[in-house]
């Protein structure tokens, strides 16, 4: 199995990436750190203990991490995610313990105490936990597998015209991980725009009929709704989780190698992630995009995941 490491603001998606990854027989889920974005990270390290609580992950170590970005100040998504971060179920009172360690402490030890190139980083949030850890352990860029992030998007944005809220919220954090050398994979919004938990997705999930189905089916509920009102979709498109599914069958998603970087500078699109799809990619570019995904068969991977996590009390 593909062993991750899930940096993630839970968030609605981030908690189906948590569920997708705990219980995909494809991924071992070393860790988990959690970073301010969609709520404080306060909110969000909280949701990510309950979220442990309900899919019965107590083995998995999770560190709190930046409770800021690297040079701006926090901007949250309440419109999204609601006041807690994750409105809409109820969230039970987390069992286990935080790991004592800092968030970027918790991701070097992890992927130096692993062979070379066997750990992969899959962040679906803010970028600035990733960024802070190699620059503080620099060998991470040689050490780790890929980076398989969910942000930014070629031809969409959704926190600007151009620019996606993981990219923007901390710019200068994502501007340094997609400078690194290690081979990355941007999951962005041209490819998440097209994961929408539609009513028979729905359906398939409560078919699943245990707890942690119920669980996933009142936060797509809630997510539906604030989608709907704040960006007028009919059905909320549950990005983290392509991050993930990537990792389990990389066939799902049509990805291009292109350059890709970061805009640091620019008044109209600051934090807009530019793709060079002009032509081939130059020898040695280590980055490339998604720009598609397979619904149904995404979809299919959350509830087998679902069956196999099964009833947890
Ligand atoms: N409007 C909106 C704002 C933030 C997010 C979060 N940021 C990413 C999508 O932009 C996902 O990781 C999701 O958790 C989703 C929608
Ligand atoms: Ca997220």
């Amino acid at each position: 199995p593909e062993k991750i490491i899930l940096d993630c603001d839970p968030g609605h998606d981030d908690a189906v990436a948590m569920l997708l990854a705990h219980g995909s027989p494809a991924i071992e889920l070393l860790a988990v750190t959690t970073v301010m974005g969609n709520q404080t990270l306060e909110k969000v390290t909280r949701n990510a203990l309950s979220v442990a609580r309900v899919i019965g992950m107590d083995a998995v170590p999770i560190a709190r991490g930046a409770h800021r970005p690297l040079v701006r100040t926090i901007e949250t998504a309440p419109d999204i995610h609601g006041e807690s971060g994750l409105d809409g179920p109820v969230l039970p009172e987390p069992v286990v313990e935080l790991d004592p360690r800092h968030a970027v402490d918790l991701i070097i030890d992890t992927v130096m105490s692993h062979p070379p190139k066997t750990v992969s980083l899959v962040p679906t949030g803010a970028l600035t936990n990733i960024a802070l850890a190699v620059r503080k352990e620099p060998r991470l860029a040689e050490r780790v597998k890929q980076v398989v992030l969910m942000g930014g998007g070629v031809h969409v944005g959704n926190w600007s015209a151009v620019a996606e809220f993981n990219i923007i919220i901390d710019p200068e954090a994502a501007h340094i991980v997609f400078n690194e050398p290690w081979p990355l994979t941007m999951i962005g919004l041209d490819a998440t725009h097209q994961a929408l938990a539609t009513d028979e997705v729905a359906a398939r999930i409560a078919a699943v009929g245990t707890a942690p189905a119920r669980f996933v089916g009142e936060l797509l509920e809630f997510f539906a709704h604030s989608y709907k009102d704040a960006q007028g979709f009919d059905h909320p498109p549950v990005h983290d989780p392509c991050a993930v599914a990537f990792l389990i069958d990389p066939t799902l998603l049509r990805v291009v190698k292109a350059p890709l970087d970061v805009e640091l500078t620019g008044g109209l699109t600051l934090g807009m992630t530019v793709a060079d799809l002009r032509g081939p990619a130059p020898e040695g570019c280590t980055t490339q995009v998604a720009l598609d995904i397979d619904n149904d068969r995404f979809w299919g991977l959350v509830v087998d995941a679902l069956k196999r996590i099964g009833d947890v009390r």
